[in-house]
């Protein structure tokens, strides 16, 4: 199988595949491996999903030899993130997990702890961490050695095409979450507009992709603050300054603005990155970054 490996100083490995299928194949297998080692070790794997892309590429796993030779029984699976919509919605995190792979492995149900969507955002956000420190209290979740965090067996997280994993969009506020576990949004950038996630101290980030196509990107400095700078930029700055100002003007104005935002963007960047590898070794975190979004 072809892939490129890339390694950050002892703290994760980016590795880049040829195809979509080399990197499921190799992602059914690793997370074969680690809920094996956690099974032997705590009796439980417990793993946390994003929505997303990331379920179709772990649909091997309902095929041979996994579909046999994995301790289904012993999952808890939990979610990074879900949209508040209900469970039978296309839009679910759920639902498409559901449909994808746990109605077709055999996962006990009452181990699948998917997050109560019948309820307002904030109440869905409590209630979901509530039952996680339960959970933890129980030995079932681990706990941390060095936060007051959960420390899941695998956590496993898509990114979107502007760079946002689980619910967590760049430079939204609940990036700025530090106590609470789960925290909710009521106005996500990508509908549906409200939506409950994992808070970055929990959705830590231990493998760096550097986007292939730096007009795009900007460079590795956006990773996790992703996405076009044209749009972000005109995002920020109000339509009636735009239509205000002539089309010379607005040009200089763009070159002026991108340098502020890149500045702003390479400091925010640092700071998240150093309380990221703070946790580091703690966690064993996934980020699947497909190329065509780039
Ligand atoms: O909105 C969401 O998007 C991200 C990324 O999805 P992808 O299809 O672009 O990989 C997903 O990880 C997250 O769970 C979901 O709520």
């Amino acid at each position: 199988m072809a892939f490129s490996r890339i390694s950050h100083k002892g703290r994760g490995e980016v590795r880049i595949y040829e195809s979509t299928h080399d990197l499921s194949t190799n992602l059914a297998e690793y997370i074969a491996e680690i809920s094996e080692a956690s099974v032997k070790e705590r009796g439980v794997f417990c793993v946390a999903l994003s929505g997303g892309s990331l379920i179709s590429m772990m649909s091997k796993l309902r095929d041979t030899p996994y579909s046999r030779t994995v301790d289904w029984a012993r999952w808890h699976i939990f979610w990074t993130d879900e949209r508040l919509v209900s469970k039978s919605h296309s839009d679910s995190n759920y639902k498409l997990a559901k449909d994808v792979l746990f109605s077709k492995i055999p996962v006990y149900p009452s181990y699948i702890h998917s997050i109560n969507v019948t309820v307002s955002a904030e109440e869905a956000a409590n209630r979901y961490e509530y039952a996680i420190r339960q959970l933890v209290r129980k030995g079932t979740v681990g706990a941390s050695r060095i936060s007051d965090c959960p420390k899941f067996d695998l956590i496993l997280l898509g990114m979107g095409p502007d760079g946002h994993v689980a619910s967590l969009f760049p430079l939204h506020r609940a990036l700025n979450e530090k106590n609470e576990w789960v925290t909710f949004l009521t106005d996500s950038p990508d509908p549906p507009s409200q939506r409950i996630t994992f808070t970055l101290p929990i959705a830590k980030v231990d493998a760096f992709t550097l986007p292939r196509n730096p007009r795009e990107s900007y460079g590795s400095v956006l990773f996790f603050f992703g996405g076009s700078l044209d749009a972000l930029l005109t995002c920020a700055i109000p339509e009636w300054l735009r239509t205000g100002i002539v089309n010379l003007q607005w040009k200089q104005l763009q070159l002026f603005g991108k340098l502020l935002l890149s500045a702003v963007y390479l400091c925010t960047f640092i700071q998240v990155i150093e309380r990221i590898h703070q946790h580091l070794p703690e966690q064993r975190i996934i980020h699947i970054h497909s190329d065509d979004k780039l």
